[in-house]
Parts: C-alpha cells; sequence; structure tokens
C-alpha cells in the first residue's frame, strides 16, 4: 500500500479550502504532496488511461527530474499573441490564498504546471493542430514526481464554495486507489508505417530562395522545417513510445502532452532556461553532423563540426541572442568562450550552456523573450519569424516551441520542443528543421532534415518495404 496523506488531514484541508472559497469570492487551489514509495513513471503514466486526453509526460536528460501529471484540475488556454503574461496573471491570481501542503520543499511538487505554447499565433492556423491552442498550460488533478530515486505525490483541488468536502473526500479516495493499478506490457506493441514526405521539391526551392534573402542582407538566418506524415497499421501508444524514447535518447527531454485524441510527443536535447533555486541556466544548440558509424569516423565528423565556418556562425546567433536575454533578464552571466560537442544517438551538435543568476523576473518572461531563438526561428527574430510565416508551407503548431513546466515558487523548465510528432490515431506528422545561412545548400539541408527525422521513426515501428 502507497503510503499518502491522511484522509483526514485531506478532509480538513478540503474543508478550510471551502471556507476560504466562500470568504474570497473565488475559488481557491488545495494541493498536497505526499512522499510515495519510488514508482516508474512510465508505468503510472500507462496505468492512467483512463484520464487518456489529459496525460502529460516530462523527464530531463538523465532523468533527474520527471514529472507525470494526470486529470486536469485548472486549465489555461487560449489563442493569440501576449500569452506568456496572459498564463503568468492567471496563474498568479489562482495561486493567491492558496492552501499548499508539503514536507518538504522539492523543485516541481506542490502546485505545478505543465503544457506549452504555438511556435507562432499569427500563423494561420490547419485543422492539423485543432487540440493544441496558442497556451495550454494545465494543473493535472494528480502529479507524479520522480526525482532520481524517490516519488511524491500531489494532489490538487481547485475549490469553489458549493463543493462538499465529505463527497470530495470520498472521490479523491476511490481515485487514488485506481492511480497505482499497473498492469499490461505496452512494449509488445509495434506498428509498421509507410511514409509521405509532403512537399520535399518545395521545400529546398524554399531553402535556396532564403539564401538568396540571406546574401541580399534581408536578415541574417532562418530555420526552416519541413513535415513528414505516416500512416501506421494499427494506433500509434503514446506510452510504447515513451518507454522506447527513454531507452535510445537518454541524454534528451522525453515529453507527451495529450489533448483530447491526439498527443504531441518527442525527445529534445534543447533546453531553452531552467530557473530553479536562484540560478538560470540556458543552452545554445545549433549546428548538426551525422554520427559516425565507428569512433574514429564520429570524432572526424565532430571535429569537421567543430571547425565548419558555416555550422559555427549558425551556431554564434543563437549564443550572441541567447547571451542577450541573460544579460538582460537575469545576473553574473556567464558564457564559455566556444562550443563543446552533444552527441545523441543519431545526431550531433554544437552546444554552449550558459548560466546565470535569478533576478526577480520570472521564467515565463525570460521564455517569451527568447522564443524564438535563432535555433529555431531566425536572426534576427522578427525577420526570421516574418520568413517562415511567409514561405514555410507548414503548420507547425507546437513544434520548436516552447513547453515545460512551472511551479508555484517560480521553478520551472522549458525546452524546445524539436524531434517531436504529433501522433493522431493511426497517423502521425513528424517535424524538422534547419539553420539556413547565406552559404547554406539546400540537398545537405535536406538530408540533414533526414537524419533529425530518425529518432522519432526508430521508436514509432518499423517502415513498412
Ligand atoms: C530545428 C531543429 O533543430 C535545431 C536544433 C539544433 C540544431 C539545429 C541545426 O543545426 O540546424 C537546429 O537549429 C530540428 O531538429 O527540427
Amino acid at each position: 500500500m502507497i503510503m499518502i496523506e491522511e484522509p483526514k488531514l485531506l478532509y480538513e484541508k478540503l474543508v478550510e479550502g471551502v471556507k476560504k472559497a466562500g470568504q474570497c469570492g473565488r475559488p481557491i487551489i488545495v494541493s498536497i504532496t505526499s512522499k510515495i514509495k519510488y514508482q516508474d513513471p512510465i508505468l503510472f503514466f500507462s496505468a492512467c488511461k483512463d484520464e487518456k486526453g489529459t496525460r502529460i509526460f516530462w523527464s530531463d536528460p538523465n532523468q533527474e527530474l520527471t514529472l507525470v501529471g494526470v486529470g486536469s484540475e485548472l486549465t489555461f488556454e487560449t489563442n493569440g499573441t501576449d500569452r506568456f503574461s496572459w498564463v503568468e496573471k492567471k496563474w498568479r491570481k489562482s495561486l493567491q490564498d492558496a492552501i499548499i501542503v508539503q514536507d518538504e520543499p522539492v523543485p516541481g511538487t506542490g502546485p505545478t504546471l505543465l503544457g506549452g505554447f504555438s511556435f507562432d499565433p499569427l500563423k494561420e492556423k490547419t485543422p492539423l493542430w485543432k487540440s493544441f491552442p496558442d497556451v495550454k498550460m494545465n494543473l493535472p488533478k494528480f502529479m507524479l514526481t520522480n526525482h532520481k530515486e524517490s516519488s511524491w505525490l500531489t494532489e490538487n483541488f481547485f475549490l469553489k464554495a458549493t463543493d462538499d468536502p465529505d463527497l470530495i473526500t470520498e472521490i479523491a479516495i476511490k481515485e487514488r486507489e485506481n492511480l497505482f493499478k499497473y498492469g499490461g506490457n505496452a512494449s509488445l506493441l509495434h506498428n509498421a508505417y509507410i511514409k509521405e514526405e509532403i512537399n520535399p521539391q518545395s521545400w529546398t526551392r524554399i531553402v535556396r530562395e532564403a539564401t538568396e534573402s540571406i546574401k541580399k542582407n534581408e536578415l541574417k538566418k532562418v530555420v526552416l522545417a519541413r513535415e513528414l506524415r505516416i500512416f501506421a497499421d494499427k494506433p500509434f501508444s503514446p506510452e510504447h513510445t515513451l518507454s522506447r524514447l527513454h531507452k535510445e535518447q537518454p541524454l534528451s527531454y522525453i515529453f507527451a502532452f495529450e489533448s483530447m485524441e491526439d498527443c504531441f510527443i518527442g525527445a529534445t536535447p534543447e533546453r531553452l532556461a531552467k530557473r530553479e533555486k536562484g540560478h538560470v541556466l540556458f543552452t545554445c544548440l545549433a549546428g548538426s553532423m551525422k554520427r559516425g558509424n565507428t569512433a574514429k569516423e564520429d570524432e572526424q565528423l565532430g571535429n569537421d563540426l567543430m571547425n565548419d565556418p558555416k555550422n559555427r556562425q549558425e551556431h554564434q546567433f543563437v549564443v550572441d541572442m541567447i547571451g542577450e536575454v541573460a544579460k538582460k533578464f537575469c545576473k553574473d552571466v556567464c558564457v564559455p568562450d566556444g562550443p563543446v560537442l552533444f552527441k545523441s544517438r543519431h545526431i550531433q551538435h554544437l552546444f554552449t550552456p550558459i548560466a546565470a543568476k535569478a533576478t526577480d523576473k520570472s521564467l515565463l518572461t525570460i521564455i517569451e523573450a527568447m522564443h524564438p531563438t535563432p535555433a529555431l526561428g531566425g536572426f534576427p527574430k522578427n525577420a526570421g519569424i516574418e520568413k517562415i510565416r511567409q514561405v514555410e508551407e507548414l503548420d507547425r503548431g507546437w513544434y520548436a516551441s516552447p513547453i515545460g513546466w512551472i511551479d508555484y515558487k517560480g521553478n520551472g523548465e522549458f525546452a524546445a520542443a524539436i524531434r517531436s510528432a504529433l501522433l493522431q490515431g493511426s497517423e502521425a506528422s513528424l517535424f524538422a528543421g534547419c539553420g539556413i545561412v547565406a552559404d547554406s545548400d539546400e540537398l545537405s539541408e535536406y538530408e540533414e532534415t533526414r537524419i533529425k527525422f530518425q529518432p522519432m521513426l526508430s521508436v514509432l515501428g518499423e517502415e513498412k518495404t
């Protein structure tokens, strides 16, 4: 039996919450966190099938922190610009007078929002991303938090003055009992799919035209993406996909956001910013090369990447822009002299970490200023966004956008949602993009996107031959 807080304590806090909601004239968050026996996060995600459509999975590199949210007690979602400050205001307001019960102040426990943003609220929307608005951040009903080998369960309530604490306690106890009923083995599922590349010739033409715009000094860099649609013999399983991503991409952020019938899932190596205990960490990741077949070839390719002027230039735009944001919103900013290599299973990148001390500027304020970095949009920022809006034959939806979490103390982390797929039953759309500078070659960039599809293709099953 898993130790969760006493029903008596739960009941007392619910009574207190309902009373406070009456006094304040608005709903009140009651959030109770208990340390529980270690739980496997993917089994937990899989067991909560009844909450399909609301489940969220997040784990950081090496799985130092994993969050699994199920159910939604409170959701902030809207379309349009201004969404970062909109969420921030709503979240702060909802937290006023919150009743939070927690023994240990572990980041990522207690009331925490999980979710993400779309790439560009001003780009025309298509039905593809109908389940994902320009922002959707969710306070889950239940959230499992794993820090290395320890687990906590947070249970959230958004109480109105008219709620009945007896009834809510009774329902909460039943729901909890169902939470940990694990069974089945998702890893037995395996899909066979066929691929459809969407407009590949048109994409290479757009890339070539972008290099011409850059040569004419209209902008310095733009990241152009393309879509691959796959069709399988049976529905894709988020739990199966998560479990394979965990095995194949241990150095990446693994994420899954369910929304209605769809699931946006992936393994991104690209942190945007993490704020924890007064520190803010940023990652600049741009400039790519395939992995070698032997250690020697891999090392050679890594050296080529480190010494390639085109890739160094692509990378430097990212370092300069993120460095500027860090200096504007943080203090004691430390930018290394040059990049190192970051290697994942299918691809290697130039990588520069930036560290700083936090000020009173919130994580969402920083993310708003960063998005999209020149690794996802372009440089200068607005010229990049406009170029993408004009020329890309693609609805990016949440691809290349900030996804992550923030807790009630302002700790949190956001990553850029690349190396990702939108699962829609037995069909899926995959996305991959490349930084284009003046001397980019469209066929090499096309080849680079092919490599960037690999992390998702390899976990979604086998191509039918
Ligand atoms: C936009 C993507 O990758 C970005 C991140 C790392 C390296 C990149 C590059 O070398 O072009 C891209 O800027 C993607 O994978 O879809």
